[in-house]
């Protein structure tokens, strides 16, 4: 505690704020604004002692604690209302609106993140011209180009990206139009796409906010490699399966989930009779596994991807083009919302850059570390996906290990919600009165129902009033228990206001990401995942040799488990053995005799001659 006496705290003198404010460096506002009546000054002090200690230690995020444990939101009317009007961004030719007035950051924090988010700035200007923006992996960064092509660094990059986009639209209109057909001569009627992660997030959240009721083509998507997941996409196709268009997407061209997914459609295709090639497409990074399979096969049409392009930001390429041009959803327009948002956000002057807005709150509602989580709420059925699709966007992004100085920070936001006001009857409780670990972002859409349409289902009431007010009254309930909330607002869900959303938030992304000194555009622990899966897999393997072996001995060799693992040379593995046996031993799976030197039986009989305990049963 500093040695300044008690009584020169109690009786604020001029000394006093002159101390606090040279020991933690605050500007007067600021000083203002942690300088509360009903603060003990013991306590600002205390606390403002701690943060100067800290900011000599270069931790600078203290700063913003302080702030905010003796900040609180502002919740005078009049006030408010001036901060709403001050600080709302307009987007006049998009109707796209962001509200940020409903999260407390001060003046001393824009003052403090301003050099910051200049920085963050001309980081996204070097990405945009070319830079290698994702070091990880010594790649440029060019999904912003794909709404731009003039903007990429070279002229065979943008002849790649308005060649890829002539021919996206050219196959979809053929599609549409019946002038590519069904092997039997038909028109094309459905779609089942085969991807995951980023090959599909995006298709699927445009699919459910723009699809009309009744598309050219229907989409589905097998995005898992759950069996049971695929036989009952493929079982809804029944006899349509004739006409489905399947659409391959993987990046890599390796992804196991997705080459699965494909290996059963194409059983189920020939099961059915049919000629996969005929009615397949690819969309992966030329001469990858998935690629050059698609060319050899003879495949209906192959489209490419770049490896400037990250799954999780590749909605405006062949990704998510072709299944929305598939299903009618005029692209050209999901392009230009997205390119009018990417020239808002180049401006350097912060209060006019919504996704310099969005990551500077984010910044604030989470310290910079990630304390708390993002609640994604729109308020539309058809944006139900949009959290789900953030999910990958914001997490896969921002989550990262290290900085990109080799500091281990475990940084990221957490990424949630469905949409309201269903939510509302879920877990709103939790938000507006239980543990304050998030922060909520409101996606309003304005219009109700296509003009018209409108009907009131009581005096002066209608349907879509009772969705605004749900909104209000939660943004409102929240706030004036403490809990911070974005809105943003649209006028109304069209594939140029998807698009604007999509380039909002990866731009938000990329700021965010500068402004924590991570690389957003690689994903390391994902890697790591698929390594374990191959290792669980190579060990079942190990595992069913040893009891093939075991079980066509005559008599049959019962083993006990320590055996199985010793004999797999994997005792440390022995519940990750026992796990694998008792999957198998649930799905019936048959033991192969080696060199047919018996009669295959099942593992269950196996094991019950092994007088397995009940763990097996
Ligand atoms: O498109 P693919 O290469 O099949 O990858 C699909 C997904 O795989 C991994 O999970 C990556 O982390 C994702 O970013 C990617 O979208």
């Amino acid at each position: 505690m500093a040695s300044s006496s008690l009584s020169s705290i109690y009786s604020p003198s001029s000394s006093f704020k002159s101390e606090v404010k040279s020991i933690h460096r605050i500007t007067s506002s600021q000083l203002g604004s942690i300088y509360l009546p009903n603060k003990s000054r013991f306590h600002v002090y205390a606390v403002a002692r701690e943060v100067s200690a800290s900011l000599s230690a270069g931790n600078n995020d203290v700063v913003h604690k302080l702030k905010k444990e003796n900040v609180g939101l502002e919740k005078n009317p009049n006030a408010l209302w001036k901060r709403y009007v001050d600080w709302l961004y307009q987007h006049k030719e998009l109707g796209l609106y962001l509200d940020i007035s409903r999260v407390g950051f001060t003046d001393g924090f824009l003052e403090e993140m301003e050099p910051r988010l200049q920085k963050a700035f001309k980081d996204m200007v070097d990405l945009e011209k070319g830079a290698i923006a994702n070091p990880d992996e010594g790649r440029m960064v060019g999904h912003y180009w794909l709404r731009s092509p003039h903007l990429a660094p070279n002229s065979f990059l943008r002849l790649q990206i308005e060649n890829t986009l002539e021919a996206v639209c050219q196959f979809a209109n053929d599609v549409v139009s019946g002038k590519i057909k069904t092997p039997s001569g038909g028109r094309f009627t459905q779609i089942l796409s085969v991807g995951i992660g980023g090959s599909a997030l995006g298709p699927q959240f445009v699919a459910e906010a723009l699809a009309p009721d009744n598309p050219p083509l229907k989409i589905r998507f097998i995005d898992n490699t759950d069996p049971a997941g695929i036989d009952h996409q493929i079982a809804q196709l029944g006899p349509e399966l004739a006409s489905t268009l399947v659409i391959v997407i993987s990046k890599s061209g390796g992804t196991p989930e997705t080459r699965n997914g494909l290996l059963e459609v194409q059983k189920a295709f020939r099961e059915a009779g049919l000629i996969f090639a005929k009615q397949g497409v690819a969309i992966t990074q030329e001469n990858s596994l998935l690629d050059n399979t698609a060319r050899i096969e003879g495949w209906l049409a192959r489209f490419p991807m770049f490896d400037w392009v990250g799954g999780r930001t590749s909605e405006m390429s062949a990704v998510g083009l072709l299944p929305a041009a598939l299903q009618g959803i005029d692209i050209r327009e999901m392009l230009a919302g997205a390119a009018l948002m990417d020239e808002a956000n180049r401006t350097t002057v912060v209060r006019d850059n919504p996704a310099a807005l969005l990551a500077l709150c984010w910044y604030w509602a989470t310290d910079g570390v990630g304390s708390k989580d993002m609640v994604v709420l729109p308020y539309k059925d058809s944006l139900l996906l949009f959290s789900r699709y953030l999910q990958q966007l914001v997490m896969e992004s921002l989550g990262k290990e290290f900085d990109l100085d080799g500091n281990r920070v475990n940084q990221g936001i957490s990424v949630y919600g469905n949409k309201g006001s269903t939510d509302q009857h879920a877990y709103i409780q939790q938000l507006r009165e239980g543990v304050h670990n998030f922060f909520a972002t409101f996606i309003e859409v304005l219009r109700d129902r296509p003009p018209g349409h409108d009907w009131e289902l009581e005096p002066g009431v209608t349907c879509g009033d009772y969705l605004f007010g749900m909104l209000q009254g939660t943004r409102s309930a929240l706030y004036s228990n403490d809990r911070e909330s974005i809105t943003v607002t649209v006028q109304e869900v069209t594939p140029r206001s998807v698009g604007a959303l999509v380039a909002l938030y990866e731009r938000a992304v990329g700021i965010y990401a500068s402004l924590v000194n991570i690389n957003a555009y690689h994903q390391p622990g994902v890697e790591a995942g698929k390594k374990a899966a191959g290792e669980v897999l190579a060990l079942q393997k190990r595992v069913l040799q040893v009891l093939n072996e075991a079980s066509c001995k005559q008599p049959v060799e019962p083993l006990t488990l320590d055996e199985i693992a010793e004999r797999c040379h994997c005792e440390d593995d022995i519940e990750m053995i026992y796990k694998i046996i008792a999957h198998m031993a649930a799905n019936d799976r048959a033991l192969i005799a080696e060199g047919n030197c018996g009669t295959p039986q099942s593992i269950r009989v196996y094991l019950g001659e092994c007088n397995v305990d009940e763990l097996y049963a």
